[in-house]
């Protein structure tokens, strides 16, 4: 019987303190995040606004009282004359009264300044702590890892919405409301100590039907509109969004997409509109509980005041106490914001706990000394097998690579064998799950420089295209260069873009992105002229490591062969890795590496290749089968003159999928 009261008891406890110290711990934990932040913001911001803010919040009560003052001084200065004793105390509270309103009203001005230079520190301090985390994450892993990435997500999104605009504001306004709720109370308990405790007890249950009724609102959108209203967030998606509406526009489909979203948004809407209305009898209870309590508490006030023990001064500050405690209780927009703004406060240090040793961890010591001399790198992969977070078969399977500083190496292989992985995890983004990395004997990802000193230059299939100026785009590749038009001139026409100077509007300062002022946006060749430029801007400053993971893509092959050549003669000094289907572009390569079953299947160049009759030699025959037919078809159709010997294999465009055999 003991054992099972003591297990009873022990259930309650655990439920207790499951449901209620969580409810408590996880708002407070969230507020000291967001504390943390405006510290780290601004410290002395953070200490006048936390002054303002009490201060804001005790006014209207010391105001109150002083009305209280006034009014019950009134009858005596009437009866004997302002230049009574009793006459020069009423103005006195009167005085007191109007620099209570006064001084709020400065007070709220520059509590409004603080708050905006508040908000713009808070701003900053977001961005640097996240910005801090996620550049600091060391490799890409981390990044990858989903409750990351939907953290990273949700600080984006709270920093491009309006809400992080309104956060101090918000801040000041809640805790200034409970300060002045939490004063009122302490008058009116000088009243009677159970008048708060009956108007809190009012509001909350408001509090909680209005909640109820809230809630079972988006419950019901959750269960049954969700479909819906993901649909209408999409069909608006549709409507607005630039590269889709271009295609819309084109079809004529505006109208339509216009009705269908109004249709299914208000389909959503109507599943919440109508849970809502089934639960209107909790808010019409809560309001009539709320004004119960408040009946009880004002009806003793003026029956004490009836029966004399009240003057007409105590009653005006404890009538005002009455509706100044409604400030504990009430609930709105700033507290909503505030408690969006702390969550995210939490996510954002998390953050920065999760990610953030990997800034200070050291590099491990075989890495420790960096060789940042110029010249060519040498690249060594020793054993690499890899496998990417969440994924059962690795890409990669102890694979063996050396590449000789100043060697030119080709990567071929079928869709999705591994090459861009390898690309990946040569620059030091990704640590091999087993095996090693070398370039120059030393670990990527402390090659991987941010500094001038970069050594590895590369070019992704999805290499970045900067909002920036055409210098910018050029320069980022070596900072020391970014002022160096001569440097950036000669990149960009040994990358084929020298048209892109004259043609542009501003030169150099032109902003490659529509939307700023004389922005332009650039062609998919043309970004990759501009990409292919900042590699070599790269390579001049330093860079002796040069990788190309399909830059050139948007080219036709006969272009992509030609812009190749030119790469290889002009970074003769450099080690380059060239990734591609096309295996025409890579015939110049000094060797060629075939991947498949993440392993290096065969190895040797163009020629040894083709000789030794194997897989690369099948692919390229296809490839070039491929291009006969093109040829023939183009000599029926416009006489165009083609050589179709295998030599011109790679001219054939749609060589791709040949790779893939
Ligand atoms: N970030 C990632 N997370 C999980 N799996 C990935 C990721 N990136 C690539 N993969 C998987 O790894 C495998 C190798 O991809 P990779 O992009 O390296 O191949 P690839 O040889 O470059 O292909 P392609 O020729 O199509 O560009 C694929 O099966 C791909 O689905």
């Amino acid at each position: 019987m003991a054992r099972s009261l003591s297990r009873f008891l022990r259930q309650v406890f655990g439920w207790l303190h499951e449901r209620a110290f969580e409810r408590v711990r996880t708002p407070l934990r969230n507020a000291c995040a967001l504390a943390v932040l405006f510290w780290r913001a601004d410290r002395r911001l953070t200490f006048w606004l936390a002054f303002l803010t009490v201060v804001l919040g005790l006014l209207p009560n010391a105001t109150a009282v002083a009305s209280g003052a006034f009014v019950g001084s009134v009858p005596g200065a009437v009866g004997h004359g302002l230049a009574s004793p009793s006459g020069r105390q009423a103005l006195t509270w009167l005085g007191l009264v109007s620099f209570g309103f006064l001084a709020g009203g400065v007070g709220l001005a520059g509590s409004r300044l603080l708050c905006e230079l508040m908000n713009t520190r808070l701003t900053l301090a977001l961005g640097d702590t996240v910005g801090r985390a996620a550049l600091g994450a060391g490799d890409l892993t981390r990044l990858a890892d989903p409750g990351v990435s939907a953290d990273l997500a949700a600080v984006e999104e709270f920093e491009r919405s309006d809400l992080h605009l309104q956060t101090a504001w918000s801040v000041r306004m809640l805790l200034t409301m409970r300060t002045a709720g939490l004063c009122a109370a302490g008058i009116l308990a000088t009243f009677a100590w159970w008048a708060p405790v009956v108007l809190v007890a009012g509001w909350s249950v408001t509090n909680v039907a209005s909640h109820r009724w809230m809630r079972r609102g988006f419950t019901a959108v959750r269960e049954e509109g969700g479909g819906a209203l993901r649909r209408a967030d999409y069909l608006r998606g549709l409507l607005v969004d630039p590269p889709v509406a271009a295609e819309v526009r084109v079809f004529g489909l505006a109208g339509w997409l216009g009705e269908e979203y109004t249709r299914t948004w208000r389909a959503a809407m109507e599943v919440v509109w109508r849970a809502r209305r089934s639960n209107a009898w909790s808010l019409v209870l809560g309001t009539a509980a709320l004004l119960a309590c408040h009946g009880v508490v004002l009806a003793t006030l003026v029956q004490r005041t009836g029966r004399g023990e009240l003057g007409a001064g105590a009653l005006t500050v404890y009538g005002l106490s009455v509706i100044g405690v409604g400030e504990l209780g009430f609930l709105g927009p700033p507290q909503w914001r505030v408690a969006r703004a702390t969550a995210l406060a939490r996510q954002a240090l998390d953050l920065s706990e999760r990610l953030g040793p990997a800034v200070l961890r050291p590099a491990p010591p075989a890495v420790a000394s960096v060789p940042r001399g110029p010249g060519p790198v040498e690249v060594h992969l020793r054993g690499v097998s890899f496998r990417y977070p969440g994924r059962d078969t690795p890409v990669l399977r102890e694979l063996d690579l050396r590449i000789p500083p100043g060697q030119s190496v080709a990567v071929v292989g079928a869709n999705g064998a591994g090459k861009s992985t390898l690309t990946k995890l040569v620059c030091g983004l990704y640590p091999p799950s087993d095996g090693s990395i070398r370039l120059d004997g030393a670990d990527p990802r402390a090659y991987r420089s941010d500094g001038p000193a970069g050594r590895v230059a590369v070019v992704f299939q999805d290499f970045l295209r900067y909002e920036l100026s055409l210098r910018d785009n050029v320069g980022l590749g070596s900072l020391p260069l970014l002022r160096d038009e001569r440097a950036l001139g000669e990149a960009l026409r040994d990358a084929g873009g020298t048209e892109l100077l004259t043609d542009l509007p501003a030169g150099w300062d032109t902003v490659l992105a529509r939307g700023y002022d004389g922005g332009v946006d650039l062609s998919g060749g043309q970004w990759q002229k501009v990409a292919l430029a900042r590699a070599l801007v790269a390579v001049r400053g330093g860079a002796g490591l040069l990788i190309l993971d399909e830059p050139t893509a948007g080219l036709d092959v006969r272009a992509e062969t030609e812009l190749f050549d030119r790469f290889l003669s002009l970074t003769r000094d450099t080690t380059t890795i060239l990734v591609t289907h096309r295996l025409a572009s890579v015939r110049h390569a000094d060797r060629i590496v075939v991947l498949s079953d993440g392993r290096v299947a065969e190895d040797g160049d163009h020629d040894t290749l083709l000789a030794s009759g194997g897989r690369y030699a099948r692919m390229f025959r296809l490839q070039a089968e491929r291009f006969a037919d093109h040829a023939d078809h183009a000599d029926h159709t416009d006489h165009t003159d083609h050589t179709g010997s295998a030599d011109s294999a790679g001219d054939s465009a749609g060589a791709t999928g040949a790779a893939d055999a």
